[in-house]
């Protein structure tokens, strides 16, 4: 999605959004401003009847009126004028209505087109966008910042509208009975444009601060609910609130610092207005009473007087509201620039245009020479190559934080690699399509994450056309059909967040099902390294060995029992292969694996690789 990051956010999500909708954008505008129009009668009406009912010399005159439409005696004028007085009270309750179901609609449906693409944009973003894990962030555009969107264009953008249809209307009348006194009632007018300019130069950069704010306190309360267990076994309630008294204290300076401006400019727009008012009162006063004051010529009737005066204070209501519409609009305008922010961000893993698409892969495999960072000039891959043929089995093993699991994400195009190239069946990956790639590359993680849903529906994530029968034989397959059987509700017991929590080899096993159902030509497999007892792991081994068997694997492999069969083992330390070949043959080799090998096989670790271990560490590898 592209927009324009320099330009005005709410013109550039109007412009995309709001199109669809316009009808009721418009049906809302013209209800408001018709509304607004309509209840300036009564008092027009009144200031008339006034006139005409206590003046004999002053003729029953309504503006925009025919005299031919108007009664002839004094009775039927006030009749007349009670009648227009109250059909515009009905008029304006109706116009009303229709506004704001109109506005309403359009602003919620709005709401709903920016959460939904915003979502889908936030979604296609880099892994590494993710990795920085500011959810928070990113939930508080989701929600607040799009219900802010809502809330201006629900009703701020037709505030506007109507303030400035009431301003042009009344200013028009204003003129229309007496263009002298109009003038002074008006020159208020530049003093509170100027304020405001300068309000809302000095209050946007606030706004923003604030609207950051609200996405760090999320993220701090989010990762502290994830971390509920640590914080609870490390004892350190105290020193998590402390940090969000901080958090939330900074959120409460920003608060603070956006409304003493809205407190103060507030009043002074009231203050300049009521001023508008004041000098209009005291001129219309004095000519009543001694008749035309200085430069002023001309008579001034009491009735119109009235009118002038009730006109005046309905032009200086909405001018006060001003504040509100500005306030509104800086704030959806930094709740704007975080959602156009968001969704513009450069994404470098994606489809090309002339990606490659194909139903099936066959499975063969090669990494090129490959290199990879997650930060600059810290490379965690180096010059990594090997080939797999279609169905064999390829084990990464090594110290922990080698970069295994990094060189394997590499081929599902979770990251792009820096230099050289990962390629199946001669397709180099950024070349396939990531359809193609993804549903012909199973992944099944160390840390395997279940959805919110039943166990049928997390055993299905990814094949949605399977059939029960296929779920169920997936799961016998993978060893979790008798567990699953035996939960409250078998499949459809619910799982993950707000369901039954499952074990480690459990939910191990279903993510084995999973894959077994996607049956992928080649598999990923970050082997589970969490301490599961014996017996799991001989279920879980099984699942995994029918997993394999026939399609290429990269295994990421921590207990080297579980790949001494595998065709090939890359044996990688600090991101590079530094031994490779069959297990038999690194044992001949007596190097780094046969020594791995020896510890874990239950030999006990020689005095030198205890030694290496610790110095390893030091040097924090
Ligand atoms: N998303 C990330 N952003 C930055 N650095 C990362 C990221 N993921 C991993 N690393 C770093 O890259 C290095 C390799 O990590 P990787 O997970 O690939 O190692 P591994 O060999 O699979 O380790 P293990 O056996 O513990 O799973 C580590 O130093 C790790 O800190």
């Amino acid at each position: 999605m592209t927009f324009d990051v320099e330009g005005d956010p709410l013109r550039d999500l109007f412009g995309r959004y709001a199109r669809a909708d316009w009808p009721l954008f418009v049906v809302g505008v013209v209800t408001s401003v018709l509304g607004r129009l309509v209840s300036l009668a009564p008092p027009l009406v009144l200031g008339v009847a006034i006139d005409a009912t206590f003046n004999d010399d002053v003729p029953y005159e309504i503006p925009f009126v025919p005299a031919d439409l108007l009664p002839a005696t004094q009775s039927e004028e006030v009749l007349y004028s009670v009648g227009i007085v109250v059909a515009a009270l009905v008029g304006s309750v109706l116009l009303t209505w229709t506004n704001g179901a109109a506005l309403s609609l359009f602003s919620n449906r709005v709401q709903h087109y920016i959460r939904v693409d915003t979502y889908d944009a936030m979604q296609r973003l880099d892994m590494a966008f993710f990795d920085d894990k500011q959810t928070g962030q990113v939930l508080a555009i989701l929600n607040d910042d799009v219900r802010n969107l809502r809330m201006f264009l629900g009703s701020t953008v037709s505030s506007a509208l109507q303030l400035v249809a009431t301003v042009v209307g009344i200013a028009g009348l204003l003129f229309y009975l007496n263009w002298q006194l109009a003038l002074v009632t008006l020159v208020a007018v530049p003093a509170l444009a100027v304020f405001t300019l300068w309000f809302m130069r000095t209050i946007r950069p606030r706004y923003r601060a604030l609207r950051a704010s609200v996405g760090e306190l999320n993220t701090r309360l989010e990762n502290n609910l994830d971390g509920m267990e640590v914080i609870k076994t490390a004892h350190t309630e105290r020193h998590e609130t402390d940090r969000i008294r901080e958090t939330s204290w900074q959120y409460y300076l920003r608060t603070w610092a956006v409304a003493k401006l809205e407190y103060l400019y507030q009043p002074t727009m009231d203050l300049l207005a009521g001023l508008a008012f004041a000098a209009t009162f005291l001129l219309g006063g004095l000519w009543l009473v001694g008749g035309a004051p200085g430069p002023f010529t001309g008579d001034l009737r009491v009735g119109e007087f009235v009118t002038f005066l009730f006109m005046t204070q309905r032009f200086v209501d909405p001018l006060s509201g001003v504040g509100r519409i500005v306030t509104s609009y800086e704030d959806a305008r930094a709740s704007g620039e975080r959602i156009v922010g968001l969704v513009s961000r450069p994404v470098v893993v994606q489809d090309r245009e002339d990606s490659v698409v194909r139903d099936h892969v066959e499975g063969h495999v090669e990494y090129d020479d490959v290199t990879f960072s997650y930060l600059p000039d810290r490379p965690v891959v180096r010059n990594l190559s090997f080939t797999v043929e279609a169905g064999e089995t390829v084990a990464f093993v090594g110290p922990t934080g080698a970069g295994k699991s990094t060189a394997a994400k590499l081929l599902l195009r979770l990251y792009d690699v820096d230099s050289g190239s990962v390629r199946v069946d001669g397709v180099d990956v950024r070349d396939l399509s990531l359809e193609t790639l993804r549903s012909n590359v199973g992944y099944v993680s160390q840390d395997v994450f279940l959805f919110d849903g039943t166990v049928a529906e997390n055993v299905r994530y990814g094949s949605f056309d399977a059939t029960d029968e296929a779920v169920e034989a997936a799961a016998r397959l993978a060893e979790a059909h008798a567990f699953v059987e035996n939960l409250p509700d078998g499949y459809d017991t619910r799982v993950g967040e707000r369901g039954v929590k499952l074990s480690g080899g459990q939910r191990q096993r279903l993510a084995i099902a999973r894959a077994m159902l996607q049956d992928p030509a080649i598999l990923v497999l970050d082997e589970a390294t969490s301490a599961v007892d014996t017996e799991t792991e001989l279920l879980i081994q099984r699942g995994l060995a029918r997993l394999t068997a026939d399609r290429t694997t990269l295994v990421i492999a921590h207990r080297l029992s579980t790949v001494k069969e595998a065709d090939q083992l890359l044996v990688v330390d600090d991101g590079r292969v530094v031994e490779r070949g069959t297990h038999e043959r690194l044992l001949d080799e007596d190097g780094l694996y046969a020594t791995l090998w020896n510890v874990q096989s239950g030999a006990s670790a020689s005095e030198e690789f205890i030694a290496e271990v610790v110095a390893r560490a030091d040097r924090g590898t």
